[in-house]
């Protein structure tokens, strides 16, 4: 939301890069086919609505954003021209050297200009050390405020050899306060796609959306080990434009405004060094740390907009300073605002707040030097007054428990900050566009196709609200209860790492009557391969599986949030909780054999053979792309050992990489993309759940 809350609206960013050395065109019959397949890819990036054929065209666009004088039209226009994305964004430029950089401040200019003198051009094994500015190039004069308020001085400290985006000019005034210039609005930081039209909105991300899915084909054929007849749904993708299946299309957010139920702000100086409550401007590693009110941001509600000038008034008065970025110093940074929907009524749309029963508020002001709290950072539960509808009576005060209920699709759900030894796990996990993620969760339902010996595995199922809902959505709720006790319609396994979340998904069970399931507490990386053992027994060979009759069993995986915060320290009560105990590989060449291998979870989804459909959830399409790649390309005979040396995979995309990885998944019955829908969880921004059904 804020720029940090990459967990629930992860950037789509990645760049398809040339294949490792060893693959490049040598005149053979595969270097042949690889020509090939970069003309064919070049074809289908020109396909793309957006793409610009001609600087002119690019004035001409209907949201007219695409002017090539613009910076985001010169982007554009290098970018789709062939002219790799240099420069296009710092982190990626970083991303791809192997950079290293660090940030100084200094007193004064004096220390700073000595220092940089002493510093720059220095070589350091056998990269130079090269000090920046911290302000990037694109954040001209000409944007910067009549009487900017800078913080210090700063520079960064870069050892590469090549370009890296920054000016080099390091000419900062030292300055009281304040943040640097300022570029964009909040609205344009939060909410991207705001200025445009919202079918035009659903259109953009449909035409990125079938980009993706065209990857999955073309790397999957890339993939498909040579003396091995391709899939069919790979021959038939000539005939739909390489797409593994027709998109189903994408479903509307009800909302377009105000739809957020819970809101990140930072506790920040603005442009002009005033305390403020909000979202910053852009992020630190490029230099910027002013904070504006969310006022303009079409997608916070009016009750969290409320809150935030509840709170920044509070500031004013406060005595004790606002976080600083660039000195961390400070005490107040973040104020969280959580909505919960009442029950029971029909949803205004009109008039959201009214809908709205619930509001829990999370102030940190915790004193290391990350941005955010750690997780184990003391919970305070503050006292709140219990007042009387008739004022005059008594006013008791009051410490509750921190929790919010969310009412979806009928059912009750809570989600606690679960505070155990004083200590909090500030976990929300609840989709943040309830009225778009009923409609999610109903697609999820009516895809799994559960029928009464279903065994629903949910795997990283936070509260539990896919899985309840499903098995809600099924019975229609309206059995008796006695009679729940005596069908046992379909059993649902929910795993999920955040113990805190599993506490709730048991209590959302038992308070909406759902009886059989059960929560497994741990890692699904460490537990999956296990679970489905315990729950299906040891997988079949292959032979076997061709006279194995069709069984019911459902996979539902959600990559959602995969940086949620962890709280395996608790143990909850009747909740399984496993781990292997195995150290997590690290280091340069573990890291280098964990991305050339399968991860655990989708190795266990795809060897095990009684698991015969997947419904896929993410709101990183990419990420899933690359997993459905595993997932669906044919297993080689004999898997085989990667490069350990090859350097070439650091720069991959995450889709090259899973094209590597297929060759050492062991040999398993591949699943078969059958259709995908997105639906539209995060109006005015970049991002949306994609949900893909697969099948064996
Ligand atoms: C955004 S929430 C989604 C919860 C739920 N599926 C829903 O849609 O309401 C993602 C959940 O995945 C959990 N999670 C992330 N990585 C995990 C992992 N490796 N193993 C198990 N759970 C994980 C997080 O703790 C979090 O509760």
């Amino acid at each position: 939301m804020n720029g940090r809350d990459s967990s629930e609206e992860p950037e789509n960013t990645e760049i398809e890069t040339p294949a490792p050395i060893d693959e490049k065109t040598d005149g053979s019959e595969s270097g042949e086919k690889r020509k090939r397949e970069e003309r064919e890819e070049q074809e289908e990036k020109k396909q793309h609505p957006l793409y610009a054929h001609s600087e002119e065209e690019l004035r001409i666009r209907p949201d007219n954003t695409w002017d090539p004088t613009s910076e985001r039209g010169k982007k554009l226009l290098k970018s789709e021209n062939g002219e790799k994305k240099k420069g296009t964004s710092f982190n990626t430029a970083k991303k791809k050297k192997g950079m290293t950089v660090g940030f100084v401040s200094f007193e004064t200019v004096q220390q700073m200009r000595a220092a940089t003198e002493e510093l720059d051009g220095k070589s350091i094994g056998n990269k130079n050390l090269k000090v920046v500015d911290v302000i990037p190039r694109t954040f001209e004069k000409k944007n910067e405020p009549a009487a900017p308020v800078r913080q210090g001085t700063e520079s960064a400290l870069a050892n590469d050899n090549g370009e890296d985006g920054f000016d080099y000019a390091v000419n900062h005034e030292p300055e009281v306060g304040g943040s640097v210039s300022k570029t964009r609005s909040s609205c344009e930081v939060v909410t991207p796609l705001a200025h445009m039209s919202y079918a035009y909105q659903l259109e953009h991300k449909k035409s990125s959306l079938i980009q993706l899915l065209k990857k999955l084909t073309r790397n999957a054929r890339k993939a498909c080990p040579n003396g091995i007849s391709l899939p069919e749904w790979i021959i038939n993708s000539k005939e739909i434009g390489g797409l593994p299946f027709k998109l189903e299309g994408i479903i509307e957010s009800p909302l377009f405004n105000g739809y957020r139920n819970k809101c990140e702000f930072s506790v920040g100086l603005s442009v002009q060094g005033k305390p403020i409550v909000g979202f910053m401007l852009g992020n630190f590693r490029e230099g910027v740390t002013a904070v504006e009110e969310p006022t303009g941001c079409p997608n916070v509600s009016q009750i969290a907009c409320k809150y935030a000038s509840i709170f920044q008034e509070f500031l004013q008065s406060s005595g004790l300073p606002v976080w600083n970025r660039f000195s961390n110093t400070g005490f107040w940074r973040q104020l969280t605002v959580c909505e919960g929907k009442a029950p029971g009524k029909s949803v205004e749309i009109e008039n959201m707040a009214a809908n709205i029963s619930e509001v829990m508020l999370i102030i940190q002001d915790h004193k290391g030097i990350s941005n955010v709290a750690p997780s184990d950072a003391p919970l305070r539960p503050l006292a709140i007054p219990k007042v009387e509808l008739e004022v005059a009576k008594e006013v008791t005060v009051d410490a509750v428990e921190p929790r919010i209920h969310d009412y979806i699709n009928n059912l009750w759900f809570c989600n606690r900050l679960f505070s155990r030894l004083g200590h909090i796990a500030i976990s929300y996990h609840f989709a943040v566009n309830t009225l778009a993620a009923e409609k999610l969760y109903t697609l999820a339902g009516n895809w799994a196709d559960l029928g009464p010996d279903t065994l629903l595995f949910d795997i990283c199922s936070g509260t539990e609200t896919i899985g309840l809902l499903c098995w809600h959505g099924k019975t229609g709720g309206f059995l008796p209860y006695s009679l729940f006790t005596m069908i046992q319609y379909f059993r649902v396994v929910g795993i999920e790492m955040n113990a805190s979340a599993v506490l709730d998904a048991q209590q959302n069970a038992e308070i909406n009557g759902i009886n059989n399931c059960r929560f497994v507490c741990g890692k699904a990386e460490d537990v999956m391969s296990s679970i489905l053992k315990e729950f299906l027994g040891v997988p079949r060979k292959r032979e076997e599986d061709s006279n194995a009759s069709e069984t019911h069993e459902i996979e539902k995986i959600d990559t959602k949030a995969k940086k949620c915060s962890t709280e395996n320290s608790l143990e909850p009560e009747g909740v399984v909780y496993r781990e292997d105990g195995k150290e997590r590989p690290s280091g340069s060449e573990n890291d280098i054999k964990e991305m050339e291998s399968p991860s655990p979870v989708i190795k266990a989804l795809r060897t095990h053979s009684r698991l015969r459909r997947l419904v896929y959830i993410s709101c990183n399409p990419e990420s899933l792309v690359a997993n459905a790649i595993e997932l669906c390309t044919p297993s080689y005979e004999k898997s085989e050992e990667g490069n350990k040396n090859n350097r070439g995979w650091r720069n991959m995309s995450s889709a090259g990489l899973a094209r590597h990885r297929v060759k050492s998944m062991p040999i398993s019955e591949p699943f078969r993309p059958v259709k995908a829908m997105a639906v539209d969880l995060f109006p005015r921004t970049q991002h949306c759940e994609l949900v893909m059904l697969l099948e064996r």
